[in-house]
């Protein structure tokens, strides 16, 4: 007997899409499955002003293929130079649905991130005045700081006092890694959520580095051991609702990713609901998949759910894609390693 599961429409709230021919070719991969995404901002240069957001957008319209439909929730990269009014007109026209915080140097493409925290306070300021969320990649640089435990640091030493200091402001911590992040978003108010990605929900570090490098199993924050692993898939699948699935799907080259220097980054749009999916079942959780895909996201942005469904069958293991094509090159398709039985239909 197949099974099935009918949802309303997922949500990606956190996606990295890029530009030209790598835009082209990752979109349809994720508007054949999710109705809306945030789009991430550090293409290069930033999408820093309410100006480039509106040009982004323009072009990821326009590479969205005859037929399909497809929501960009457009993002600001914050600078140390972010106009605090910019963020107001952009917020007020509906234009930007968040901001975004890298520190400088944290992961891909955030030279342009924030190295001191005091000179965004007043945007964040007013982002906390007028409700626009802003999303974190939570880890300290500090070259001190061992990789492992950048995330668990960046909490106490930023985050919080962050949180503290802009009482209202409504932040996302995004592709949380660590038990800390788990605990730390647990003990929040309302204005605290988390994103989770499906390979921190997959995988840990072992299956990147015992046997040898896996380099497309590399990605930012690092994935970290089993128990932390353990503690984000009993968050997720709990039913607590101040979470929800933000793929962190970010498509790379395959030469960029099988290198001597290895770009961060897993490229999981094309299967990330299947991935879900067979974790929530495994878990006896399928009861809750769709409030981490589909309704958690948009109660904490104030967006409605979607009034599409989708449907995912069960059946035998899945063919999985490997590579797509994207211009010259091609991006190689996260493979979690073990069967996955769930397809959209
Ligand atoms: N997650 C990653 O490893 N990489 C992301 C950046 C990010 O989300 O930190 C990218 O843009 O490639
Ligand atoms: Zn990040
Ligand atoms: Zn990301």
């Amino acid at each position: 007997m197949t099974q099935s599961l009918t949802i309303r429409r997922p949500d990606d709230w956190h996606l990295h899409l890029r530009d030209g021919a790598m835009l082209a070719a990752v979109l349809p991969e994720t508007a054949r499955h999710f109705g809306r995404a945030i789009v991430m901002p550090n293409l290069v240069p930033p999408v820093v002003t309410g100006d480039d957001a509106a040009a982004y957008r323009t072009r990821i319209m326009a590479a969205l293929p005859a037929g399909m439909t497809f929501e960009p929730l457009m993002t600001l990269y914050m600078t140390e130079d972010t106009d605090a009014e910019d963020v107001r007109r952009a917020a007020a026209s509906g234009l930007v649905t968040a901001v975004k915080l890298y520190p400088a140097g944290a992961t891909t493409n955030s030279a342009s991130g924030v190295r001191d925290f005091d000179k965004v306070r007043g945007v964040l300021d007013v982002m906390a005045e007028i409700g626009l969320p802003l999303c974190v990649h939570g880890e300290v640089t500090d070259a001190e700081i061992d990789i492992f435990d950048r995330e668990a640091v960046f909490i106490d030493r930023v985050l919080d006092p962050i949180r503290r200091a802009t009482p209202g402001l409504k932040v996302v911590m995004e592709h949380i890694t660590t038990a800390q992040a788990a605990q730390y978003v647990q003990a929040g108010d309302d204005s605290l959520a988390a994103t989770i990605t499906v390979q921190h929900l997959m995988l840990d570090r072992n299956d990147m580095l015992v046997g040898g490098m896996r380099p497309h199993y590399y990605c930012l924050p690092i994935l970290k051991r089993r128990d932390h692993r353990e503690a984000l898939v009993k968050l997720a699948t709990s039913g607590f609702s101040r979470t929800f699935l933000g793929t962190d799907s970010a498509p790379h080259p395959t030469h960029k990713k099988e290198a001597e220097c290895c770009a961060a980054g897993a490229f999981t749009a094309p299967i990330a609901l299947s991935c879900i999916a067979e974790v929530f079942e495994a878990h006896g959780a399928l009861n809750r998949f769709e409030a981490f895909v589909s309704l958690n996201g948009p109660a904490f942005y104030g967006l409605p759910v979607s009034d599409d469904t989708l449907t995912l069958t069960k059946g035998d293991p899945l063919d999985l894609p490997t590579k797509i094509t994207a211009g010259p090159d091609t991006v190689t398709v996260f493979d979690p390693g073990r069967p996955l039985h769930w397809s959209v239909a």
